[in-house]
């Protein structure tokens, strides 16, 4: 520490996009990666859009500007790198950052799963018994240097110690690692402090789910070591996406300096019990109350918190007057409180200027990233007195009904009469390759040069490009492969009244990938039916059964900025009441089977489990809300991805769908043990789509023969871990071939199972 700690600056954010207002980082690496431009193009692009960050959030008036916050691919792995975290067979490829986060053709990358309750992905470190850690503080030190050089001083900002290990695949286990990567973190303290850096944040989002009395240990010894180390910058805890609870105190009672708290999905409790609860060294407890101000001398006397009053998951304004009264509440435990965004503005589209197609009404209401940046800087300079108000409850939820289908064994017999399918059934998730050609036309469809009917035309021909190709490769139960969707979600709300979408409202979710979520801002409809047509045009080009794709009221809630003024609960069951409508329409058009997706179900889990239960139960009715109107002849499938369905496997089961398929391949099959007891169909994920990487037969049969270890082979069903848009056709059919010829081989067997 030097003799005097900065103070820490009034306003600042947790993080920042990075992929560019215009994507240009997702085109600078595609275009590596394909090996159309060189690491120095890469490095300048992604230069470019560091410097251009800074320069904004400077111009913006904010006080406090993060560094490290920019990725070239994940900043989980950007930790993974730092503490010399890399997995022995990724050493020797041509580019191990690159390696571990996609793979190569003789090398599967490692695992991805979600971000906590969010729609980004980050790569998930190993970090075994026999991994050495050394530290390589050479990102930071570049981007540091590079604020600098361009006139900014920086915070570099890097996961904390105890959320990378609880992240990393071996979860709490790997807390058997803490000292050793305590070690790494204390010298890169050292060396921040040696470069004259003033501050530097530790992201520790895990502290906002449950925590047992060990890992809470775990935070005690992290900090009080790093606290310890005599050079170093001050140390600014941040703990994005919820409440602390009883990590707060354990942390307060360390020496860091700064505590970054989401006062927006957290709420004011935490800070209450705290109060309530004395200092968190044993103190008495019940002697101070929460009007002792204003440096208080509760557990937070002589800290900094940075108070998340921003959201930074919402694309609402601010309320001033909530923002206020967070504000007030806080100086009540605290000298020293500075103004943030509740978490990273990753999550968030870089500006609503760039949205001139927006109606005025819904413009005024929104804040993206850089509306969020003014707003932190306003909150900073208003006056503490402003007008305050407490937040509302919001309503209580509407009762549910939903019509009930037959039982299952009613269901199979009528659907295996209508359907006449062979063991072992393949299939696919849903979408085929999104070609160049076609997002071409998209775009000159929205540009106004090309015609409605010309692009109709083009979407029909790859239906039928998509068909034959499953004909010709011999699949079972075919898919039109959804050209007419930009995406799962987009499509569904640009049919659907109650949503806006943007035109460049992009957020990363995984490396190059971006979604634009769709705004749900008002009362959800369904105008007409969606899908029909493109169901019909696909079934009239096969005599094979075709499945009808939709959405699950769940996912296209999540992967949508949502309306706050309504219990969420109610506002999937009106989502949920227009895809009931679809999957009738799609019925009486002779669809014989319906998947209703709902890949992000466990992303809206509450990360705390008191919340847990609650949300599932009203997730699984919406989902039976939208299909239960289904015939029992009419197959109904889902599609689940990411192998953290460990956690909601029950709620899983309860959706009730015929056919269940789910992503395993990716994460080694580790599912198949879970879902063994489910009593319908299920196609375990026999490849992972994520990757370019193309499976052998022998390697699909090999899997099968796994899977058929654990569940009954007239349960198995045989397809991809996940939908195919994002590769290229020549990739799917030599995939999906090897998929067919690996599911006949063990058909041909006397008896698979
Ligand atoms: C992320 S799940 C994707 C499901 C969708 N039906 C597709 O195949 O792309
Ligand atoms: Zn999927």
């Amino acid at each position: 520490m030097p003799a005097v700690q900065p103070a820490f600056p009034r306003s600042t954010v947790l993080g920042y996009p990075r992929i560019g207002p215009r994507r240009e980082l997702k085109r600078a690496l595609e275009s590596y990666w394909e090996g159309r431009s060189s690491r120095q193009e890469l490095d300048r692009v992604g230069a470019g859009l560091r410097e251009r960050t800074w320069r904004r959030l400077a111009e913006l008036g904010l006080e406090g500007l993060p560094s490290n916050t920019f990725s070239l691919y994940d900043h989980v792995l950007d930790t993974a790198v730092l503490l010399g975290a890399v997995p022995e067979r990724y050493r020797r490829a041509e580019d191990p950052y690159f390696a571990m986060a996609r793979g190569t053709q003789g090398l599967a990358p490692l695992r991805m799963t979600k971000w906590f309750d969010t729609n980004y992905h980050y790569i998930v470190p190993e970090v075994g018994p026999e991994t050495v850690f050394a530290l390589d503080a050479a990102k930071p030190l570049a981007e540091v240097r590079q604020a600098r050089a361009l006139g900014f001083e920086t915070r570099p900002v890097v996961v904390g110690p105890v959320t990378f290990l609880l992240l990393s695949e071996r979860g709490a286990a790997a807390l058997d690692r803490l000292d050793d990567v305590l070690d790494c973190y204390a010298e890169l303290l050292g060396v921040l402090a040696a470069e004259g850096v003033a501050w530097v944040q530790l992201d520790e989002p895990a502290l906002v789910a449950d925590r047992t009395a060990g890992e809470l240990a775990a935070v005690r010894r992290a900090y009080e070591r790093l606290g310890a180390v005599a050079e170093r910058p001050g140390l600014f805890v941040a703990a994005p996406y919820g409440d602390l609870g009883e990590a707060l105190p354990v942390l307060a009672a360390t020496p860091v300096e700064a505590i970054g708290l989401d006062l927006v999905r957290g709420g004011l409790d935490g800070l209450a019990a705290l109060a309530g609860a004395g200092s968190a060294d044993g103190g008495p407890a019940g002697e101070r109350s929460a009007g002792e101000g204003p440096a208080g001398r509760g557990p937070l006397a002589g800290k900094t918190v940075v108070a998340g009053v921003v959201s930074g998951r919402e694309v609402w304004r601010t309320e001033p007057g909530r923002a206020a009264y967070a504000l007030r509440v806080v100086r009540e435990h605290t000298g020293d409180v500075a103004v943030s965004t509740s978490c990273s503005l990753l999550h968030v589209p870089y500006d609503v200027a760039a949205e001139p197609d927006l109606v005025p009404e819904l413009r005024a209401r929104l804040a993206f990233a850089e509306q969020k940046v003014a707003e932190v800087v306003e909150l900073a300079h208003a006056a503490p007195s402003g007008p305050a108000v407490a937040p509302e409850p919001v309503g209580a939820p509407a009762p549910v009904a939903a019509g009930e289908r037959g039982p299952y064994e009613v269901r199979a017999a009528a659907q295996a009469e209508r359907l006449r399918l062979p063991l072992l059934p393949t299939t696919t998730i849903g979408s085929f390759p999104q070609t160049g050609e076609l997002r071409a036309a998209r775009a000159a469809l929205a540009a106004g040069t090309l015609t409605e009917a010309a692009y109709e035309d083009l979407v029909r021909a790859e239906i039928e490009r998509a068909i034959r190709t499953q004909e010709r490769l011999g699949l079972d139960v075919l898919v039109h492969g959804e050209p007419e969707r930009n995406d799962m979600v987009q499509y569904f709300a640009e049919h659907l009244d109650g949503f806006a979408v943007t035109r460049n409202g992009w957020v990363q979710s995984y490396g190059s990938r971006c979604t634009r979520p769709p705004i749900l801002h008002g009362d959800v409809s369904r105008p007409g039916p969606i899908t029909v047509r493109w169901a019909r045009h696909a079934q009239s080009l096969t005599d094979k059964p075709v499945k009808g794709m939709l959405t699950g009221p769940v996912t296209i809630v999540a992967w949508s900025f949502v309306r706050a003024d309504l219990p969420l609960r109610d506002v999937v069951f009106q989502v949920a009441d227009a895809v009931r409508e679809e999957v009738r329409d799609l019925e009486a058009a002779g669809v014989p089977i319906i998947q209703v997706d709902e890949p992000a179900l466990r992303e809206l889990l509450p990360l705390r489990r008191a919340g847990q239960a609650g949300y599932l139960e009203w997730a699984v009715a919406a989902y039976r809300r939208a299909t239960s109107g289904a015939a029992d002849g009419t197959q109904i499938h889902t599609h689940l991805c990411y192998s953290d369905a460990d956690q909601i496997l029950a709620a899983i089961d309860g959706l009730d769908a015929d056919v269940t398929t789910i992503e395993s391949a990716r994460s080694g099959g580790r599912i198949l043990g879970a879902v063994g007891g489910f009593g319908r169909g299920l196609g375990p994920g026999v490849y992972d789509i994520h990757s370019p990487r193309v499976p052998g037969t022998d390697e699909i049969e090999e899997l099968l023969r796994e899977t058929l270890k654990a569940l009954p082979a007239g349960r198995v069903w045989v397809n991809p871990d996940c939908g195919l848009k994002t590769r290229t056709y020549e990739q799917v059919e030599a995939a999906l071939g090897a998929m067919v010829a690996g599911a006949r081989r063990l058909r041909a067997e006397p008896s698979p199972a």
